[in-house]
């Protein structure tokens, strides 16, 4: 029987303002995405049940049933399509689990890719990014991938200009942070501190916009931010340990990426995030250490040989 493979990177947010509580608990968000060179693969086979395998080495941290965001994509494509859902699913993890970086959602991005094309359906790009935002706000940046403004909570995606690859290293921490519980966090320190002289909110990032575009990484790097920031380092406060060494290992900037707990610092250049990568593997702030760099294009199909 056949099969479909898709290749889907992770995430960061080079901007991540949030903007106040809706009525249906989701943030409004103005954000940066860059997809990121870390790919998860996800391969579909058709099968006599709908099944899942995760591989590598977090894959007991990963569901392998039905509740798993490859598997409720499957089905979501299929009920839209009227088509059979059974297929196996496989997922090669790479990506960090509960690390801020969009890795349950690159696995459901890569689902509809490849299940969309096991199934050979007429679908159009418009129709699978509206699937992509109902199965959760990351996972249609997931499909599209590169560089895009998202607003909205985070699912209305405007791809932007960029020049230049930036290079970066990933500080993996060994407990993940729940995003929920994140986005619960930020309210409660609003709350608390009425003002919030640093929050961004919904303002566009124009000027992180221009640097993006200009490729020039020394403009860039002051300009990152996050505003849930200071809520992944409220709850796991050993964070601001590992900012501090990627800074004094000779990162430019960094930042917590996403809802954390990664920590994710922006390097000069290719050869600079390898030796700040090798002294922050050193410095035992996190669990693994990886070098990235990006934008690269989204959730792409993996030619059969
Ligand atoms: C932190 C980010 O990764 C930044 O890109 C995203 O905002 C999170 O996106 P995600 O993991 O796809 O999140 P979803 O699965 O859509 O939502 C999970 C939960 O996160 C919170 N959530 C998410 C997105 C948003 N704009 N506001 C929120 O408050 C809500 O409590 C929601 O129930
Ligand atoms: N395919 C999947 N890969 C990883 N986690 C999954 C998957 N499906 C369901 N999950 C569950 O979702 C939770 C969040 O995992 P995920 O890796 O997506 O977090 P994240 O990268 O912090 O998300 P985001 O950056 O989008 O907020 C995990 O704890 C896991 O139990």
């Amino acid at each position: 029987m056949g099969g479909a493979t898709a290749r889907v990177p992770a995430k960061i947010n080079l901007h991540l303002g949030v903007g106040p509580l809706r009525d249906d608990g989701f943030h409004e968000l103005s954000t940066l995405y860059c997809a990121l060179s870390l790919y998860d693969e996800v391969t579909v086979r058709a099968a006599d049940d709908l099944s899942v395998t995760v591989r590598g080495e977090s894959r007991r941290q990963v569901p392998a049933d039905a509740t798993n965001l490859a598997a409720r994509a499957v089905v979501a494509l299929a009920t839209h399509a009227g088509t059979d859902p059974r297929v196996a699913i496989t997922i090669a993890k790479n990506i960090p689990v509960a690390g801020g970086m969009a890795g349950g959602s690159a696995d459901a991005a890569g689902a509809l890719v490849a299940a969309a094309r096991l199934w050979r359906l007429d679908i159009t790009r418009d129709e699978l990014l509206a699937i992509a935002a109902d199965l959760g706000s990351d996972v249609p940046f997931s499909v599209v991938g590169g560089a895009a403004l998202g607003t909205g909570r985070g699912e209305r995606l405007l791809p932007v200009l960029h020049r230049g690859e930036l290079h970066w290293v990933l500080a993996v921490a060994g407990t993940g942070l729940s995003t929920p519980d994140v986005y619960r966090e930020i309210d409660r320190l609003r709350a608390r501190d009425e003002d919030q002289p640093t929050a961004a909110g919904t303002a566009r990032p124009d000027p992180l916009l221009q640097a993006l575009a200009s490729g020039d990484v020394h403009a860039v790097a002051p300009l990152l931010h996050n505003d849930l920031q200071p809520a992944a380092l409220s709850l796991q406060p050993m964070l601001r340990r590992t900012l501090r060494a990627g800074r004094e290992a000779g990162a430019l900037a960094g930042i917590v990426s996403g809802s954390g707990p990664t920590c994710a610092f922006l390097c000069a250049d290719a050869d600079a995030a390898v030796s700040v990568a090798a002294e922050l593997s050193g410095s035992g702030v996190a669990k693994a250490v990886r070098t990235a760099s990006g934008p690269v294009p989204g959730a792409r199909l993996v030619p059969i040989n």
